[in-house]
């Protein structure tokens, strides 16, 4: 991306106007006139420092600066305040809104937008990113990276150097590029990652780190972010903040005492010693690589072109791919590519390579199989029970899934979930027995090792245990949580994980609001050797489901170490652009259902009477289906998302440094919020449902919603 260089000065009459520089141009060098007016004024702000409030964030939907960060045991010379705040983590997460999907239809991510803002010590580079971050209503997930958090690890020696202001913060040599661009490139690529903590009271990185993940706007601030070509070429929009050097001496006096636990005459020596010389030499001389020059106060105009040049490129990214999963027909998927059919000897895919080959060739020729009206299954099937082993194939389901032996057993509990008029407490139950048998299956794909153990006699005897390290369930909120309880069943001490991924109103396409994933899937080394078990209650245009896999990619989760476990499919929906992107994801289900349907629905309705409300909409390849039911996901209340917010999950939408905490909705995303939720067709919005259905499962098992 370039974008034109713009710089902003003030005109005669102090009014900003924008103009052209060429890139040789430098910005003004800054006098030190000003700096010992400035010293003064500073040694009467430090006397009054610990009554100074902490900064108060620029967005009031950001957390208290107080709250961010790790704390740290502060050093002699810091005041209580100053030591407190000194260790703050620059980094910020906003995530007042969804997250539309980061990845294309085939399962790619793709890039976030990374703005890099450098600048001399306090040119007000943060003042900028948070500023730039407040304009940009429509972006959900935006984070501001300090550069700071990547200072090198001083020996000890080098410690006791900075402890007397002799050590040379200040150098392009004193940060770690390395790790700063394997950051930026994760996040670029929407990799989790872990942001070490820097403190400037005590000089050092701390051992704590904060999870970061899931940014669709990632800015990263400081003095030397345009310095090292690598890092630069990780940008999308450069940006040098330029202010007098008097102007950054007075507010670095300020802030370093007030924030960073220093003294007058410390702050001083530092800056004539090594800030000054090093601005002059290296920090300024960045400047020729920006795409735009901000000045370090009465910025706003500047701020505003950026923010709109953001918007605008995010706009070009954004993707609709529920609508393109919907569209897709089944019988277009190509075979997997890439796919290792006999990977392991436990590998689900083994046998199934041909019997897929079979089938896609077979269906562009043959009608369906016979199916029973209800089920999609054929009559042959449903008398061939418990030896059935390709009935997914059969069901027109890819290779990756497989369908529990539509044993009749299970069909007279899968008739208890379509039957409408099934009360909720034998829904309940049907659905837990339902469940118990998903799960006993998916565990059967989990990794075996023979295990010798002695038997009453005093024999060995060989037998098997479970040979994975960890395994976890995270629910799709809220329907997945359905299959919980007979998870539990099974492994009583399995940590639980949540994703909260809601339909948008206007599109339908799925967004996600919250992450909660446990301990060992947020630290990348021990969530390779993971395996997830991810709990949906069905799969229609398999939107949802799609998000969720790619959040555990982005975790390094292997894609074969994760196990889809769901109570029902369309056998024409997105199971098969599910297959097609992530074809070693194995996926357990245990009835398949033949439509999908789009609908339209009141977007005013409650959970309660939406079901009952829905009219479908007419569409050209598959015609209307009155009997069409909701599928869960796409049932996600629109109008009422936050009342059910409250009812489920974390009642989020505000996360500090990865940890979500419950927050009132600020007047300002109340405003956001209507701006995302403004509908074309208004009284509307559209859904797509499984038919028929069993209607919405997760408000049938908790009681809560229609039949
Ligand atoms: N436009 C501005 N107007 C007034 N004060 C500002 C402005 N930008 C920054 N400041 C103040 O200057 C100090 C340093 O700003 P900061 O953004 O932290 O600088 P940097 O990140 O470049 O070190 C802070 O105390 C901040 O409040
Ligand atoms: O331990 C440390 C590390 C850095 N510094 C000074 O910080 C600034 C960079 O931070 P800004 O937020 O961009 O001002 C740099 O000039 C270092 O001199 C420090 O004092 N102690």
């Amino acid at each position: 991306m370039q974008a034109g260089k713009i710089v902003q000065r003030p005109s005669g009459n102090g009014t900003p106007i924008l103009q052209p520089v060429t890139p040789s141009e430098k910005p003004a060098e800054g006098s030190t006139h000003g700096v010992l007016a400035a010293a003064a004024a500073a040694a009467a702000a430090a006397s009054s420092a610990s009554k100074l409030a902490e900064p108060t964030p620029v967005n009031p939907s950001l957390p208290s600066a107080a709250t961010l960060g790790g704390a740290a045991t502060p050093s002699g010379k810091a005041t209580p305040s100053a030591a407190t705040s000194a260790t703050r983590s620059k980094t910020i997460v906003l995530t007042d809104a969804g997250r539309a999907p980061w990845y294309n239809s085939i399962g790619e991510p793709v890039s976030a937008y990374v703005v890099g803002i450098a600048g001399g010590s306090a040119s007000g580079k943060t003042s900028v990113a948070r500023e730039i971050l407040k304009k940009l209503p429509n972006v959900p997930w935006v984070a501001i990276v300090s550069q700071d958090a990547y200072y090198k690890s001083l020996s000890p020696e080098e410690s006791k150097l900075a402890f007397q202001e002799q050590y040379d913060f200040d150098h392009p040599d004193a940060f770690d590029y390395d790790i700063l661009k394997r950051c930026i490139q994760d996040l670029r690529q929407s990799k989790a990652v872990e942001i070490p903590v820097y403190s400037f009271v005590q000089h050092q990185r701390m051992s704590e780190t904060n999870y970061l993940y899931g940014p669709a706007v990632l800015i990263v601030e400081g003095i030397f972010v345009l310095h090292d070509p690598a890092i630069r070429d990780l940008l999308d929009l450069k940006v040098y903040v330029q202010a007098d050097s008097d102007l950054m001496l007075a507010r670095r006096i300020k802030r370093d005492i007030v924030e960073r636990g220093r003294s007058v005459n410390s702050v001083l020596d530092q800056y004539l010693r090594f800030v000054k010389p090093a601005f002059d030499t290296f920090v300024s001389a960045t400047a020729r690589h920006a795409d735009m020059i901000v000045p370090g106060s009465h910025n706003e105009v500047a701020i505003e072109v950026i923010s709109q040049h953001m918007e605008k490129q995010l706009r070009n990214r954004s993707r609709k791919l529920r609508a393109e999963f919907y569209k897709t027909p089944a019988t277009n998927v190509p075979a997997p590519q890439g796919t290792d059919r006999h990977s392991t000897s436990m590998s689900p895919y083994d046998g199934l390579g041909s019997a897929y080959e079979r089938r896609t060739s077979l269906t562009h020729m043959k009608p369906r199989l016979e199916r029973n009206e209800s089920f999609g299954l054929s009559s042959s099937q449903l008398a061939r029970g418990a030896s059935s082993t390709s009935t997914a194939d059969e069901a027109g389901l890819p290779p990756n899934v497989t369908l529990l032996a539509q044993t009749p057993q299970l069909q007279s509990l899968l008739t208890l979930l379509h039957d409408r008029s099934t009360p909720t407490s034998e829904f309940t139950f049907a659905c837990k027995r339902v469940g118990t048998l998903i799960v006993e299956l998916a565990t059967t794909l989990l990794p075996y090792r023979e295990k010798e153990v002695i038997i009453h006699g005093g024999r060995k005897h060989v037998g098997h245990e479970l040979n994975i390290e960890s395994l976890c369930s995270v629910s799709i909120l809220r329907s997945g949580a359905v299959l919980e309880p007979s998870l539990r069943r099974a492994f009583p001490a399995m940590s639980l994980g949540s994703l909260l991924i809601q339909s948008n109103e206007e599109d339908g396409e799925p967004h996600l609001y919250d992450v909660a994933l446990p301990s060992f899937i947020r630290r990348r080394e021990t969530a390779e050797k993971s395996w997830v078990f991810l709990l949906d209650a069905q799969i229609g245009t398999g939107a949802a489901a799609f998000m969720a896999i790619r959040v555990l990619l982005d975790h390094s989760v292997p894609e074969d170490q994760i196990i889809f476990l769901t109570l029902l499919a369309s056998s024409q929906g997105g199971i098969h652009a599910l297959n097609r992107a992530f074809p070693r994801v194995r996926i357990v289900v245990a009835g398949v259902d033949p439509g999908l349907q789009k609908l339209r629905i009141p977007w005013q309705s409650s959970v309660s009477n939406t079901a009952s409300a829905i009219k479908p909409e007419r569409d050209e390849s598959r015609g209307y289906d009155e009997n069409a039911a909701v599928d869960e996901d796409d049932l996600s209340p629109g109008f009422n998302r936050r009342d059910n917010l409250h009812l489920l999950a974390s009642p989020p939408l505000h996360s500090v440094d990865g940890g979500f905490a419950a927050t009132a909705e600020p007047k300002q995303q109340q405003q956001r919020h209507s701006s995302l939720t403004k509908s074309p067709a208004k009284g509307s919005r559209v859904v797509f449902a499984i038919t028929p259905g069993c209607g919405s499962i997760g408000d049938r098992f908790w009681g809560t919603g229609s039949r």
